[in-house]
């Protein structure tokens, strides 16, 4: 796992091979620690390049073995001692130095980077933190203030910026390791006491206690309840305060009680899910990694509101060529402008320069014969998806591929009135589509295995996490959301306040509480459908029980609140009211408690008080109940892929893993007696009764969440 070669005739190169990422488990440790014995002890060496084999140096510590037994040699005396040795060391950095792989290279006399590596202590993100000394030597290499900001952020930097601020030595565009030799021939009679980082005193800045305070509440704001960015600043304190030796035990207590923490399992859960995600697999045998995308070069978007607009950003900022459709002149010259200043703005933030030759605006659908792809972005009405489906069934070549930006819609009835079903096939992108990572890649039955993986692929290429659902209303997102709102409105009725719910729903960790989300999105949004599907409005039978609507409760407050002319955050009134039309500061509405408590009194509610308990159970355990039906009818075709949906698409704390994550780690036995008991409580929600499959894996004993597909495996799968 490490490979050993004498190169020049007196320069031990140590090669590590653990591939994909190098990362150095506990073979690797092994490897590292056998070959510097070697070179160390063998009087023909001078000095010791190490590097990482398939231009990576190292992806840090292997995440796979964080839960199982600690085997092989630790990885922190390993290191001193690396940095101890009497020859000089120099890391050849190619690819990435990550974590654990970057704390190797800060033990290494000098550091030569290649000019596209990249260098970041990421342990942070995965609920850790730098444990291998990296919390002591970065602070005494670049500064305090840049240590902190590397290590409780994560962020990954270039070599040029790792060169400014004194993390690497020399970048080259050569061969790294050819270059990091003779750097170290060069090395070898140089003294190596101001090069071993542990024996440097940091550079401490006067107002070190402001620094840290201030980035402490800046941690509080931006990763509400999360332990390891604030565990960072106090392991970071340490190596301003104390000596090496003291703050290199503070660092391993600190990891400790982060390491055994459920927000470390759930985020290291949330990285291999993300990963897991792109991994579809159809009931056909098709699969990710054995049908081939189609390239694509060019592409159409029809319709530039919102969505449309993003979309074209986010397919011209990859270099697909788009035209862009709208129906009216003036619509065509509102959108134009927008996406021109939202791609210069894009490429001023990344300095690139603006692909805006690559866009095309257009009235005319005639106009799109010879795209790859179409993505039909255009209002979420089925008649008029329908329409244009038609209409590009006929214009565009026949192997072109057809998409419908649909947020629940059926695809198939979309493939059905073209003349190609093989080739429709639902991406719903997340508003503002050109910001928002999520993309759900909706597989009707007819789509075939090639446009799947194409899909996929452009999802991927647009920065995308692509997850691959079925076709059924809402898909997974939206159809979860139900559970979810509607739990969040009948707590309104019972006795809470908006507030109230969205309190406890952003103190567990969520960007945004129900209410306040659903003000961002607009009220009428959901209006429209509801009035579409006979549930309120003038078609609905004045006989018909008022909290009752086809067969199951239903509560009118968000009706009631659309009366009104509340829509949310544009309108400058919803659940909350805002200082003006498109204000985001939102405040709690007396108007709001009135209606609540007259729509009570109407109907003979005596409100109760609500524990905060309750408010998490209904409205998360609801959630996660529909996420174990959708698995079971095959939906999602694993719990990783809905909580990466629900991270991505819905702010669900990433450090609670999403919600079939979260349920696991209640235990689901607890989950199956909590809406057992809100079902008796409320027999006529008919979301609150425990799901078959949640029933089942308690029969089997909870067995842990990676185990759940093969008790899923015997159902209807629709992927
Ligand atoms: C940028 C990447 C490296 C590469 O990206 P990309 O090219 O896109 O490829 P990916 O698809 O992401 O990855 C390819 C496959 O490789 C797998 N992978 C990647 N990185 C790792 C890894 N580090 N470990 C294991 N596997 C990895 C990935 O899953 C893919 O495989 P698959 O498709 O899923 O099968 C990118 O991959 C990336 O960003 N990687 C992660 C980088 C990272 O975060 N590194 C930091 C890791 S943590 C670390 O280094 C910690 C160091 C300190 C260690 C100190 C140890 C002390 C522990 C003791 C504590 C004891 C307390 C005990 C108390 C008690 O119990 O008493």
């Amino acid at each position: 796992m490490a490979r050993y070669e004498l190169v020049k005739r007196s320069v031990a190169l140590i090669t590590l091979t653990n591939p994909p990422v190098n990362s150095l488990s506990s073979a690797v440790r092994h490897g590292i620690a056998k070959t510097m014995d070697r070179a160390l002890s063998d009087p023909k060496v001078t000095a010791v390049v190490i590097c990482g084999e398939n231009g990576r140096f190292c992806g840090g510590a292997d995440i796979r073995e964080f839960s199982g037994p600690m085997r092989g040699p630790p990885l922190l005396p390993l290191l001193d001692s690396i940095e101890a040795g009497e020859k000089p060391v120099v890391a050849a950095i190619e690819g990435v130095a990550l974590g654990g792989g970057l704390e190797l290279a800060l033990v290494c006399h000098y550091r030569i980077a290649h000019s596209k590596a990249r260098l970041g202590l990421p342990e942070v993100t995965l609920g850790l933190l730098p444990a291998a000394g990296g919390t002591q030597r970065l602070p005494r290499l670049i500064g305090i203030p840049a240590a902190l900001e590397l290590i409780t952020t994560g962020r990954h930097v270039s070599s040029q910026e790792a060169l400014k601020l004194g993390i690497v030595d020399q970048v080259t565009e050569q061969n790294v390791c050819e270059v990091a030799v003779e750097f170290a021939l060069r090395a070898v009679a140089k003294p190596l006491s101001s090069r071993r980082l542990s024996a440097l005193t940091v550079p401490c800045p006067p107002d070190l206690d402001a620094l840290l305070e201030a980035v402490t509440m800046q941690i509080q704001k931006k990763a509400r309840g999360m332990m390891a960015p604030l565990a960072c600043v106090q392991a970071v304190r340490a190596a301003a305060t104390m000596p090496y030796s003291q703050g290199i035990k503070r660092e391993s207590e600190l990891m400790a009680t982060l390491f055994n923490s459920g927000q470390a399992r759930a985020l290291q859960y949330c990285f291999f899910a993300e990963r897991t995600a792109g991994k579809w697999t159809l009931p056909s045998g098709a699969q990710w990694n054995d049908t081939k995308p189609r390239e694509i070069r060019s592409a159409a978007v029809i319709g530039l509101g919102t969505m449309g607009r993003g979309i074209a950003v986010s397919l011209a900022r990859v270099g697909i060529s788009v035209i862009a459709v709208e129906s009216d002149k003036k619509l065509m010259e509102t959108g134009r402008q927008m996406v021109i200043g939202m791609l210069e703005r894009d490429a001023k933030r990344r300095g690139v320069s603006a692909s805006l030759n690559l866009l095309k605006f257009t009235l005319s659908l005639q106009n799109l014969k010879d795209v790859d792809l179409v993505i039909e972005a255009v209002f979420e009405d089925m008649a008029l998806k329908k329409r244009v489906f038609q209409e590009l069934s006929k214009v565009c070549r026949p192997t072109t591929l057809l998409c419908s930006n649909t947020s629940g819609l059926d695809v198939d009835a979309l493939a059905g009135v073209t003349d190609r079903p093989q080739l429709v096939i639902g991406m719903h992108f997340f508003s503002p589509a050109h910001v928002m990572k999520l993309l759900e890649v909706v597989c009707g039955p007819r789509s075939s295995s090639e446009t799947i993986a194409t899909a996929m692929s452009l999802g991927k290429r647009m920065g995308k996490v692509s997850v691959a659902v079925g076709n059924c209303p809402g898909f997974v997102g939206n159809r979860m959301l139900k559970p979810y709102s509607d739990q969040a409105t009948f707590l309104l009725e019972e006795g809470a306040t908006p507030e109230q719910i969205d309190k406890v729903l952003e103190d567990f960790g969520f960007a945004m509480g129900v209410f306040r989300m659903s003000d961002l999105a607009g009220l009428d949004v959901g209006w429209r459908v509801r009035k579409e599907s006979g549930l309120t409005g003038p078609d609905v039978d004045p006989k018909n029980p008022p909290r009752r609507r086809q067969g199951r409760k239903y509560c009118p407050i968000p009706d009631m609140v659309c009366e009104q002319g509340r829509f949310g955050q544009k309108t400058g009134r919803g659940w909350y009211m805002y200082d003006k039309p498109g204000g985001t500061n939102a405040k709690p509405d007396p108007l709001i408690q009135n209606l609540l408590e007259t729509y009570r009194s109407r109907y003979g509610i005596k409100p109760r008080n609500i524990t905060d308990q309750e408010i998490i159970e209904r409205c998360l355990f609801a959630l996660a109940n529909e996420g174990f039906r959708i698995l079971e009818d095959g939906i999602a075709a694993r719990p990783e892929d809905i909580d990466v949906i629900y991270q991505f698409g819905y702010g669900f704390p990433r450090h609670r893993g999403g919600p079939m994550f979260y349920a696991s780690m209640v235990g689901l036995e607890r989950v199956l007696e909590r809406l057992e008991h809100y079902h008796q409580a409320h027999p006529d929600v008919s979301h609150l009764e425990p799901s078959p499959l949640l029933k089942k894996l308690v029969a089997c004993g909870s067995p842990p969440i990676q185990k759940w597909r093969e008790h899923i495996k015997t159902m209807h799968s629709h992927l």
